[in-house]
């Protein structure tokens, strides 16, 4: 199953390769404006998914978060080391 590294690993590669079709790749070239729209975005859906949905629904909207933070991670240079130092 993949987690949080294997996917920063993935989305790393992702960046460097841009194969076609990525939706990685597009929104990476959406660039930190429209990347950071993204997050709050889904912040949104995660805040309303744990108030109003089931706990599936929550994890899933949670993981989509994870991955457009991870997703400005890689827009703005960052390891994961940079972040995990401020946990
Ligand atoms: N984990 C994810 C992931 N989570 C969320 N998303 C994106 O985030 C969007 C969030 O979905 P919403 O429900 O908000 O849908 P939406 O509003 O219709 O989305 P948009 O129209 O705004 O894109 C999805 O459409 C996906 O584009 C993800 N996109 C990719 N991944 C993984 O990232 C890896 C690389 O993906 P590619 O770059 O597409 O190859 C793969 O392992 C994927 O499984």
């Amino acid at each position: 199953m993949k987690n949080f590294d294997t996917l920063f690993t993935e989305l790393t590669q992702k960046a460097l390769e841009r194969p076609e079709g990525s939706g990685t790749v597009a929104e990476l070239d959406r660039g930190i404006h429209g990347i950071g729209k993204k997050i709050v975005e889904e912040a949104a859906e995660v805040w309303m998914a744990a108030e109003f949905q089931s706990n599936d629904d929550a994890a899933e909207e949670i993981s989509q978060l994870l991955y457009h933070l991870q997703v400005m991670m890689i827009a703005k240079g960052l390891t994961l080391e940079d972040v995990y130092r401020h946990l």
